[in-house]
């Protein structure tokens, strides 16, 4: 039997591959701009000969997109395409592939542009397993369990907060987040100058951990059906994330806020506001008026306190349960779709208090549209109840929350303003969910006509 002589694969720039890729993006979850003809081109490339491999990030529009490819003879778990004879493979579900960017990140080899940062050494990669799940990003377990490496899939100039607050936390030796091991940057060009940002983040990999979004969201379900199920502890997460929140500001300090503070951030929320209404202008037709309300109030805001670091994306699917039973969080990088320079930026801890309560109304919204015939009230009644857990248990460690606190209810608007856009471009099919959020905050309650009076 005589071997077949396989032809050499083009160039990982060349226009063919980098065509092939355009095409296969669209169809992976973490693609941000789906349904948008954007032109793709390859603006830099990190080779990993060793591995037949490369890191290339690609600009599709005004983003920056990580891909590491790979050449293999077999289409392996991840195809993108089969090219002059051989296959272009997503290296991300490849473990040779991945154990090279693994060792340029735990600095055992030297790649030209990128730089490895480990404060200890990860265990090598062996069976590899690529998280098939909601995810901005692609995560890949490794090291017999040990690791799990997040691929920042959207890339910027600039430190990504979930290497540098993550890292912090792990340096105070935070109890209620999976310690960082290694991170990995890269040099672009961009104009006349090179920027440099990060691509990957290696942190202890939490085994037999529960997701609490999937917790949660099978108990709105069973209360639905009218079923028993444990409750998992909304108290003891409120307490969790306000530990966090102390040790954030232990490790990173904090600051009052002064007028101009106030001014940035309430302006900040007025563009949000405009960002919202421009991007996801067809959801949002018909709440014109209480839109124009809402930012007129946002003006009312005199004071938002104490400013510190925050998660800054925080919701249930940035939760696990622990097998101890113990709450952690996940995941720092901040909102996918906000600017990385805005993602360090000391905020109000309510920031994240609200994250939180908008996920249990998410929760109970996915039930929802799984049981379409299920009680509305039913529904509200629960997230009414996991709120208000989360919010004693948060006060039990921090202070108590008021929930008519003007920068609440401006920062509850907020994100889910964020929330429409984001699933306008995401997940068109859970649109619904945030979308009647901003319907309920913006929409004055109907005027109570009292009752005829009994003579
Ligand atoms: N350290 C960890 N241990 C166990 N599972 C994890 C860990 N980090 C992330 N995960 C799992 O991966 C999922 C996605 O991680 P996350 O950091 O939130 O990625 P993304 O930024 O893409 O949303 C989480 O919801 C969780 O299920
Ligand atoms: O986890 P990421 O950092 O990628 O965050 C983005 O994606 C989230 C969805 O995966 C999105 O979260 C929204 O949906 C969740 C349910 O899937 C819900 O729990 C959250 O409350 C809701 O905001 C998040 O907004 C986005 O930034």
């Amino acid at each position: 039997m005589s071997a077949t002589t396989l032809p050499d694969a083009p160039s990982f720039d060349a226009p063919a591959v980098v065509d092939a890729i355009a095409a296969w993006m669209p169809t992976t979850r973490w693609y941000p701009s789906k349904g948008q003809q954007l032109d793709v081109s390859l603006e830099q490339r990190y080779d990993l000969p060793e591995a037949d491999a490369a890191i290339l990030l690609l600009r599709a529009g005004e983003t920056l997109l990580q891909v590491p490819v790979a050449w293999r003879d077999e289409p392996g778990a991840s195809p993108i395409a089969q090219l002059t004879g051989r296959w272009l493979v997503d290296a991300c579900a490849d473990r040779r592939a991945v154990q090279a960017i693994l060792d340029v990140a735990a600095g055992a080899r030297e790649v030209d542009g990128l730089a490895g940062d480990a404060t200890s050494a990860p265990a090598p990669a062996g069976g590899i397993r690529v998280i098939a799940g909601e995810q901005s990003n692609t995560s890949i377990i490794g090291g017999a369990g040990t690791w799990i490496a997040k691929v920042f899939r959207v890339v910027s100039p600039g430190d990504n907060p979930d290497v540098v607050v993550t890292g912090a936390l792990t340096r105070a030796g935070c109890r209620r987040v999976p310690h960082l091991l290694a991170s990995l940057a890269g040099t672009w060009p961009a104009g006349d100058a090179f920027v440099t940002g990060h691509l990957l983040a290696v942190s202890q990999f939490v085994a037999g951990a529960d997701d609490a979004w999937e917790l949660f969201r099978q108990h709105a379900l069973a209360t639905l059906r009218g079923e028993q199920r444990d409750l998992p502890d909304a108290r003891a997460l409120g307490a969790a994330v306000a530990t966090v929140h102390h040790d954030l500001a232990d490790a990173l300090g904090t600051a009052a806020a002064t007028e101009s503070d106030t001014l940035r951030f309430v302006t900040g929320l007025e563009q949000r506001l405009a960002w919202a209404r421009e991007q996801a202008a067809e959801a949002l037709a018909g709440l014109d008026e209480g839109l124009d309300a809402a930012a007129a109030r946002l003006r009312e805001i005199t004071s938002i306190g104490e400013l510190q670091q925050i998660h800054g994306d925080l919701h249930l699917g940035q939760v696990l349960r622990g097998a101890d039973g113990g709450w952690l969080l996940l995941d720092f990088e901040g909102e996918p779709l906000r600017p990385m320079h805005e993602r360090s930026v000391r905020e109000p801890t309510l920031r994240d208090v609200v994250g939180m309560l908008r996920s249990f109304d998410y929760a109970a919204g996915s039930a929802l549209q799984e049981l379409p015939d299920a009680d509305c009230a039913s529904a509200g009644d629960w997230v009414f109840q996991r709120q208000s857990e989360f919010l004693a248990g948060y006060a039990e460690e921090a202070g108590p929350v008021d929930p008519d606190d003007p920068v609440l209810r401006a920062l509850l608007l907020d994100k889910a303003l964020y929330e429409v856009v984001y699933e306008v471009r995401n997940r068109p099919t859970w649109l619904p969910v945030p979308l009647e959020a901003v319907r309920a905050l913006v929409t004055p309650p109907p005027l109570v006509t009292p009752p005829p009076m009994v003579e």
